[in-house]
């Protein structure tokens, strides 16, 4: 692993990366390999996860295309210096801040998502100028064989490469200096990691999990509301870590909801959901004995039906549940929806804030005043309205936790943003020395006031010449005071 992270850090070392040029070219090499290599990409994703290749297409690909597009068309302008601001003393300088690549970044991705996890921070790394490992999650190992085989085909080997492994090679690598970590997956290993960085002092980007509440209010469209909470929740068979992961709504609206959420699965997935080409699998023996768990001593108001075999655990609701039963105490990451009850948005908001700050929140009303009220009173990594999941898909927005969903962000710019150091560049002229004399030694109550007078105030350019014509204006008023 050292010689690996030293052959990378030489690699970086050589400038290589930097340029512009060669960044747009590694992104167009990385937009051509998810062409070229659709296929090999969409059969890995869907073996790894049960998936359909039309959904790991639209749930992964399609967002990996987006986000090299946005990056191929604006990294001329997020890698350009960016002119400061200046104050009276160096009005005459050049002032910017140059955004520079941090150096050898680790990125390690979760299974749920397996491409999107890795290929969209790698994106960002690259477009910053940065070399880069990619340690894909060793759950979803047909994805993480495919990423082996194929970024080295399309990237330069000396600055980006994969790690392939566990627990036991991720422990490894972490024990190396990077430059910055993006670590997406649950948040006691999000801790290890940190810990880790903290020994390098490196940054890091955890992008964690957590519990997202859905509040319904009693003035909503229902209908509207069922729909795009069944396809979020049961996508990826719960396995996405912004699905909505409870409701929090009236109890008089309880029966509704199961009945829209009943009809919309039967729209979704068919009669028979088992055969449904749409509708996932959980990953594994262990996380699907997990969610069975959480079902025990619960009021299954539909579905429930699970399949130890194939590790299909039905699209489920669940009534009247007691928030402080075990499937209220984690994050639920499958196909089971609780269903909690509070008398109002009041107690909606002080359930939530009585917990840890989720990775996302719902809110779902025609009020539009409700949905800004709840956003000011709570907090979390990300909120939809009326939606669930969508803002993930705007790579304007910046994408993360908050507290214990996570810290950091990224996605579009804020990608290049994470995986840059924005360095603040003055270049002074050598006039004005007698100014200077301001700030030598021996200080004076006479200085300090003239450093508050340089120092305190902003002036933009305009704002200097205002002053300026002020100046003269007293000069010429003294001039003819005199004369006259
Ligand atoms: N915020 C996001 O963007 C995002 C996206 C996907 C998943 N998640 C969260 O991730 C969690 C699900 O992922 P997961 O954790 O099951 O994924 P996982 O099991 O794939 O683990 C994530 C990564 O951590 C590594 N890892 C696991 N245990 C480790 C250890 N002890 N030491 C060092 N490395 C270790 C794995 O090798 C893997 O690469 C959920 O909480 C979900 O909400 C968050
Ligand atoms: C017109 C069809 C548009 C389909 C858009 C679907 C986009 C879904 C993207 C889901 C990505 C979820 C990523 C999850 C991260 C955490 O687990």
């Amino acid at each position: 692993m050292e010689r690996q992270v030293q052959r990378l850090r030489q690699a970086f070392r050589s400038g290589r990366s930097r340029p512009l040029r060669f960044r747009m070219q590694q992104l167009e090499a990385l937009k051509r390999m998810v062409q070229e290599r659709e296929k090999d990409i969409l059969s890995a994703i869907a073996a790894d996860l049960s998936k359909s290749e039309l959904n790991a297409y639209s749930h992964e690909v399609i967002t990996i295309l987006g986000e090299i597009d946005f990056m191929l068309a604006n990294l001329p302008e997020l890698a350009s210096a960016k002119p400061a601001k200046k104050n009276l003393l160096t009005m005459l300088d050049e002032a910017y801040v140059q955004p520079e690549p941090l150096g050898v970044v680790l990125i390690i991705g979760a299974w749920n998502y397996p491409f999107v996890l890795i290929m969209q921070p790698l994106v960002g790394a690259i477009a910053a100028g940065n070399a880069a490992i990619v340690k894909p999650s060793e759950l979803s190992e047909n994805t993480a064989k495919i990423l082996a085989k194929l970024l080295p085909q399309y990237l330069d080997q000396d600055l980006y490469s994969v790690v392939n492994g566990g627990v036991s090679e991720t422990t490894e690598l972490l024990k190396q200096r990077f430059d910055h970590i993006l670590y997406t997956g649950n948040t006691a290993v999000g801790k290890i990691v940190m810990e880790a960085a903290a020994k390098h002092l490196t940054p890091v980007t955890l992008e964690l999990g957590g519990k997202s509440p859905c509040y319904i209010d009693r003035d909503c469209d229902l209908d509207i509301a069922c729909r795009r909470i069944t396809w979020g929740k049961y996508m990826n068979c719960g396995q996405t870590c912004i699905a909505p992961d409870y409701v929090l709504c009236e109890a008089s609206l309880q029966d509704r909801i199961v009945q829209k959420i009943k009809e919309t699965v039967k729209d979704f997935y068919g009669e028979n959901i088992k055969e449904s080409p749409d509708y996932e699998r959980i990953i594994n023996l262990r996380h699907f004995k997990r969610l069975q768990s959480l079902l025990e001593g619960q009021k299954i108001a539909f579905g429930g039906e699970t399949d130890e075999v194939t590790r299909y655990i039905a699209p489920t609701i669940l009534t009247d549940v007691d928030p402080n039963s075990k499937v209220m105490q984690e994050e639920i990451f499958g196909p089971i929806l609780p269903i909690v009850s509070v008398k109002n948005v009041d107690e909606a908001i002080n359930f939530i804030n009585d917990r840890e700050k989720p990775l996302a929140l719902y809110i779902f009303s025609h009020n539009n005043k409700l949905i800004k009220r709840v956003i000011d009173e709570t907090s979390s990594g990300g909120v939809t309205g009326n939606d669930v999941i969508m803002h993930f898909t705007v790579n304007s927005l910046p994408f993360g936790g908050v507290g214990a969903s996570g810290m950091g962000a990224y996605h579009g710019k804020y990608s290049f943003d994470t995986f840059s150091h924005q360095r603040p560049c003055l270049l002074k002229g050598l006039k004005g020395e007698s100014v200077n004399k301001l700030r030598y030694p021996p200080n004076s109550q006479s200085k300090i006031g003239w450093a508050k007078f340089f120092l305190l105030k902003q002036f933009s350019r305009g704002g200097l010449v205002m002053l300026m014509v002020a100046c003269l204006a007293v000069a010429a008023a003294m001039i003819v005071k005199e004369y006259l």
